[in-house]
């Protein structure tokens, strides 16, 4: 850490010295002085000369990504595109005031997290801001010790923020995809199916399923081992995903079960191309270290309305038609043919 002190000479002239101290401050395991020196900080103020002085102040105490503006009116667009750590705000500028610009910032992000100090030297406008949802304010002239004590500590908690934030993300992300392959898992899809039966209910369209359940897969493992199933289905899942269109949605919903929603079918040649395109590609060798493994795919299609009115339905009518495609040999697909 870095101690800053101020010196004024006999004309009145003032300048800083910087010494470092031995005095470090601990911080939770998640968020190491590293981390927080590595935040992206924008300091706001129309008067270059503080903009200089405060960013001499930061670097000098350790921070490394400094932005700067004397524009308040840009820190929005700013901060949409940049996504910074902390903004460090003057709350007297002659274009624009601090409160306006943090109802701008309020206004353009998605999080409603406000990684705000004010600076200020006005009593009245610390109170505002706090109530504006800065997250902290800096008197001036600065003290500089608790400058730094206060920007550390706003930018700890923003650290800790962005964490939690993203480990929210990720099991969210968990808990809608396999694991072993990354493709939606069986919620998600029923999530999508959903939404795509109700908007293809609105717009009058069809929907199409596929229901594909691999071939003598229990083979594989019983032969090649456990571990080389679980490779092959990985590569499966590969082919299939790109055997079919970005709108589609390619489901792993169990062991060697997956299915694959079509939203854009107008009749069932739709859907039959890509039920016919997976089963080439499934014919296909998959080369493993244990040597080329050879599979196929059976598939039953359904298609919304006339298979089925609901998710229930038309997932039981692609159901039973797998099993009449597997009952009449494998590797090749049947039609649904009834309402179930
Ligand atoms: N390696 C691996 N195997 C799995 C996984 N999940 C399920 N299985 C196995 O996959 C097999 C699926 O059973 P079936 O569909 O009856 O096997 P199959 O040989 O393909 O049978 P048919 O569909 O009649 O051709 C079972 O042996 C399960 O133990 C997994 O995540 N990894």
């Amino acid at each position: 850490m870095i101690h800053c002190k101020k010196s004024t000479n006999e004309q009145g002239a003032s300048w800083y010295s910087l010494r470092p101290t031995s005095i470090e401050i601990g911080l939770p395991d998640m968020i190491g002085i590293d981390a927080i020196h590595d935040g992206h900080i924008l300091i706001v103020d129309d008067q270059p000369g503080n903009v200089t002085a405060l960013t001499g102040l930061l670097v000098a105490n350790g921070y490394r990504r400094i932005s700067t503006t004397t524009n308040g009116r840009a820190v929005a667009a700013m901060h949409r595109a940049h996504r910074y750590d902390l903004i460090l705000l003057d709350m007297h500028m002659p274009d624009i005031t601090g409160l306006e610009v943090m109802k701008q910032l309020r206004a353009a992000d998605p999080e409603h997290y406000l990684p705000v100090i004010v600076v200020t030297g006005d009593q009245h406008s610390r109170i505002a801001a706090l109530e504006a949802g800065a997250r902290d304010f800096i008197m001036k002239p600065y003290d500089f010790v608790e400058l730094d004590a206060r920007i550390r500590n706003t930018m700890e908690v923003r650290l800790l923020y962005k964490a939690v934030d993203e480990s929210r993300r990720l099991m969210e992300q968990q808990a809608q995809h396999d694991a072993l392959t990354g493709l939606p898992n069986r919620r998600l899809l029923l999530d999508r199916l959903e939404n795509t039966l109700e908007q293809a209910r609105r717009q009058q369209r069809q929907v199409g399923l596929l229901y594909m359940d691999l071939d003598g897969f229990k083979e594989v493992n019983d032969r090649y081992g456990h571990a080389c199933g679980d490779r092959l289905l990985v590569q499966v899942a590969e082919r299939v995903r790109n055997a079919v269109r970005r709108a589609d949605t390619v489901a792993r919903i169990g062991g060697d079960e997956f299915i694959v929603l079509l939203p854009e079918v107008c009749d069932v040649r739709d859907a039959e191309r890509p039920a016919e395109k997976l089963l080439n590609v499934l014919r296909e060798p998959f080369a493993m270290p244990e040597g080329d493994v050879q599979i196929s795919g059976s598939i039953g299609m359904a298609l919304y309305p006339d298979n089925g009115d609901d998710m229930e339905r038309l997932i039981a009518s692609a159901d039973t038609a797998l099993y009449s495609a597997k009952r009449a040999g494998k590797s090749r697909y049947e039609i649904a043919r009834s309402l179930q």
